[in-house]
């Protein structure tokens, strides 16, 4: 999928990935001098390993194509929670529920509840747009909100390579398929610079609802979310239970907001005809920007362009930033009956992927009816969308079992990002103990060993101090360091902390050869790491007993969220920390052996002694 900040871009690669939140390579600046960057969301993440438990073929499914009332209800919001969930919500959490339906109950297209029938006209409208669905195979149900809420089942075993459901290139939506980019005038969409990032789609999808039934995605508006747990909805009271995770300041609420003010509300004032001034409180405001980007973030793909359209580029909107799941392009589609193999998909190195993360396009950015049914768990993808010439088909990469859930994958994030862009978190057996994701990371900047070593070592120039941090990350170093349930210490970490404490004949010679010092782990860099991980610890407002309390009692959702979170990331420095410390005692053990040997004490067996006088 796609990379989301705030409602502006990021973007992924490879098989129907969004972009993972989790990186090793993350940057931003040490100290004052530098402004920060964050390249997060262009980094991609090693997976951690764990196997969860298929979903069992359970009594609250009832199939939707044969007709019965399935219960359906509004997708991902908290409307499913109101009885089917094992939250309790709070009182004050009704109250922001109901609020938030206010506010976009005025919107015609925009229902705050999904009914069974607006998934059936969707069903109808799909077939008849030349969508196909194996009705045989598959259905689409709800699922316990904790679990997904709306997804797709196997009615029956589904093999490897088995096409589920097929697109129509032309039912997706992007600036490429709605017509008002062309409407507009393409010049004056690129004055506007509406096609960069996600504030282009955001307008046609605006513009797309406020058509109402003239729009042609009129039946699937009419089945998309519009309440969400992302924290881009939260209060203050509720973002500050984030404190310490990155999450805040990934959110980008600002970015969104400059983009809607800079971009949207001058087209809309300057087409009067397009957008009708009655309009511009419901259908352009800024909570449904917010609204429209908060769908691209969680349900979009990445659909590179056909050759045909390649072809027609110098006709379609040119964009530079792509957006969700990618779809894996289809080899030899019709020769294989639209069934795709697992070795059609193509793997991508991690340096390609960024490569052409630069290059990418917006226009790539597509909502695509019926592939964002599927929800996602880590490591539990058993089917893609791919791509041909005329269409996308989603296609299982795994044997799926009748009753199983039918899996796309979201990247696998840790449940900072899975919140952020998707609003859920995922809770599994964990491997070291406890329930979380086996996926999640830690973020620790430098700044917290830049400080450490400030105050260990006073002597030390604050002037040269900067001059290594400028040398460091003009080398490309990292300013910002990613821990995962593996416990290691990132090499990088090792290697700045360093050379932060090299001596100036060693510096210069360091620069010299344009090499950062090796990341060898001696005593003197374990204990500022050490202090590095406690001091990490403390920035957030709880410990790790007091969130497990917590979440025994009951919550609000968002605070849920927020304890599980802020505890995955505890747990990874705790257990990061613990194995610091027995390297510490492990070092201080072994260097007093060292020292009595020095001073002649010698605490050998009397039988190695004899053995060593013989010499
Ligand atoms: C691409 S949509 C999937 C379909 C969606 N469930 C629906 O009702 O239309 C992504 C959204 O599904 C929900 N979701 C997907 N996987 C989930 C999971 N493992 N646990 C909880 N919610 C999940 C989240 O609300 C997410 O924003």
């Amino acid at each position: 999928m796609n990379e989301m900040r705030g409602h502006s871009a990021g973007r992924l690669r490879g098989p129907m990935k969004r972009n993972s939140g989790k990186s090793s390579c993350t940057r931003a600046s040490i100290g004052d001098k530098i402004p920060r960057r964050n390249h997060s969301d262009a980094c991609q993440y090693h997976m951690q390993a764990s196997k969860k438990d298929k979903h069992p073929f359970d009594h609250w499914y009832t199939p939707t194509w044969r007709g019965k009332d399935n219960n359906l209800q509004h997708g991902t919001s908290a409307d499913q929670r109101g009885s089917k969930n094992n939250f309790n919500l709070t009182e004050s959490d009704r109250q922001s529920i109901m609020e938030a339906r206010n506010a976009i109950g005025v919107l015609r297209r925009l229902p705050p509840r999904m009914s069974t029938e607006d998934l059936k006209a969707f069903l109808a409208w799909f077939q008849s747009h030349n969508g196909t669905i194996d009705t045989e195979s598959m259905d689409i149900v709800t699922f316990p909100a904790p679990e997904g809420g709306r997804g797709a089942i196997a009615i029956k075993d589904i093999p490897e390579g088995h096409t589920l459901f097929t697109i129509p290139r032309s039912l997706t939506l992007s600036t490429r398929t709605s017509s008002l980019p062309s409407k507009f005038g393409l010049d004056a969409w690129k004055q506007l610079r509406l096609h960069e990032g996600w504030a282009g789609l955001i307008l046609c999808m605006m513009w797309e609802a406020a058509r109402g039934p003239s729009s042609e995605w009129s039946e699937y508006f009419a089945i998309l979310p519009a309440v969400f747990d992302t924290p881009m909805f939260w209060d203050n009271a509720d973002l500050e239970e984030l404190k310490g995770t990155s999450v805040v300041e990934k959110l980008g609420r600002d970015d969104a907001e400059k983009d809607y003010n800079e971009k949207v509300v001058p087209a809309v004032q300057v087409r009067p005809d397009l957008f009708a001034p009655k309009d511009i409180p419901t259908y352009y405001s800024l909570h449904t920007y917010h609204i429209m980007g908060s769908r691209i973030l969680s349900r979009s793909f990445n659909v590179e362009k056909s050759e045909l359209e390649e072809d027609q580029e110098n006709t379609t909107v040119n964009t530079s930033i792509g957006s969700g799941m990618d779809v894996d392009p289809q080899e030899g589609g019709d020769e294989h009956d639209g069934e795709v193999q697992n070795k059609h998909v193509v793997e991508q190195v991690e340096e390609e992927e960024e490569e052409e993360e630069e290059e990418e396009d917006s226009s790539d950015i597509a909502m695509v009816p019926m592939a964002d049914m599927l929800n996602a768990q880590y490591e539990m993808e058993n089917a893609k969308l791919f791509y041909e010439e005329t269409e996308l088909k989603m296609v299982s990469t795994k044997l799926i079992k009748a009753g199983g859930q039918i899996w796309n994958t979201y990247g696998d994030l840790p449940n900072a990002e899975l919140l952020r862009r998707y609003g859920h978190v995922d809770l599994l057996p964990l491997s070291s103990g406890g329930k979380g994701n086996p996926g999640d990371v830690t973020e620790v900047k430098a700044d917290i060993l830049v400080t450490l070593i400030k105050e260990r070592h006073p002597e030390l120039s604050p002037e040269a101090t900067q001059e290594r941090i400028d040398w460091w990350l003009e080398e490309g170093g990292d300013d910002t360091f990613i821990l995962e349930f593996d416990f290691e210490i990132p090499p990088a970490l090792a290697s700045l902390t360093r050379l932060l404490l090299l001596s100036s004949v060693e510096w210069e010679k360091g620069r010299e050869k344009g090499r950062p010092p090796k990341p060898k782990m001696d005593s003197e860099i374990l204990a500022i790491v050490r202090d590095a991980l406690e001091r990490r610890l403390h920035e957030y407002p709880t410990t790790l007993e007091e969130d497990e309390l917590m979440l025994s009692e009951s919550v609000s959702l968002n605070k849920r969220h927020a304890i599980i979170i802020r505890g995955g990331e505890k747990r990874i420095l705790l257990g990061t920390l613990e194995r610091v410390k027995v390297q510490l005692e492990k070092d201080k053990a072994s260097s007093g052996t060292t020292k009595n040997k020095r001073k002649g004490g010698d605490d050998r067996s009397p039988e190695a002694k004899a053995k060593k006088s013989r010499r």
